[in-house]
């Protein structure tokens, strides 16, 4: 009998500045080992055709463009993502509810209804200090777990967040609200630029939906065993 395959949980962030390194890359991977993140690099660099020809290769595609405008740029933008066939698409929820209701009207009235829309709260890349910059006397986690209810109350289908907020999130959303976190390191790797981060398997312990990881992979010297450790682990 054939083994019924699971949903993979990890999205590989495709932030190459090469188009032929990114394509050597995923002509290693099948779709049911991971999905796929383009973002502003590689879309900027290579454009809709790029996204294509990854979703004809068979892997979901998450574009991660985080559209932050006014609400009717937004929903023309979503909707332009949505009918390009993305799995995932995501706004800035800081970009107010009208925005988040029109971006999903924009795509249930798409050709592609199905799509999901999520929304990002706080930047993986920022801790307590960096947020006190931008928004006086709140934690990330407060300030996290208030736009994830702006966003839930705007009827979206989740949050981009860190793995480190899941928790606290999940008393309050169920496992239906998607909670898709950066900033995952295995043990050891380098953090870079990500300030909120925490392992593959805490990350899901704490009720995370989908983990996106991007150097730790593509820059390893062998980033296939390293997904492989990481799809093990959960
Ligand atoms: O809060 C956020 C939102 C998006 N990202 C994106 O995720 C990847 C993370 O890459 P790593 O190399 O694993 O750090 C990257 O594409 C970011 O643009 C984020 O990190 N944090």
């Amino acid at each position: 009998m054939q083994k019924p395959t699971k949903e993979p949980r990890v999205i590989v962030a495709l932030d190459y500045d090469d188009k032929d390194s990114a394509l050597a890359f995923v002509d290693k991977l099948d779709p049911s080992q991971c999905k796929l993140k383009v973002g502003k690099e590689m879309f900027t660099l290579f454009g809709p055709e790029f996204v294509k020809t990854l979703i004809g290769k068979g892997f979901d595609v998450f574009l991660d463009l985080k559209f932050h405008d006014i609400p009717n740029t937004v929903a023309k933008a979503c909707k332009a993502a949505a009918e390009l066939g993305v799995w995932m698409v995501n706004v800035h929820a800081s970009g107010g509810l009208p925005m988040m209701q029109a971006a999903k009207q924009a795509i249930e009235n798409s050709a592609n209804p199905g799509t999901k829309l999520i929304a990002v709260t706080v930047l993986t890349s920022m801790d307590q200090e960096q947020l006190s910059g931008v928004i006086d006397n709140v934690t990330p986690e407060e300030q996290v777990l208030r736009l994830a209810a702006l966003t839930a109350t705007a009827g979206l289908d989740g949050i981009v967040c860190s793995a480190k907020e899941a928790k606290a999130l999940r008393n309050s959303h169920s496992n239906d609200f998607l909670l898709v976190t950066p900033g995952i390191r295995p043990v050891g790797a380098d953090a870079g630029d990500q300030k909120r981060v925490m392992t593959p398997a805490e990350a899901m312990k704490y009720g995370v939906s989908y983990l996106v990881m991007g150097r730790p992979i593509t820059q390893a010297a062998d980033p296939m065993a390293v997904l492989t450790q990481v799809n093990d682990s959960i």
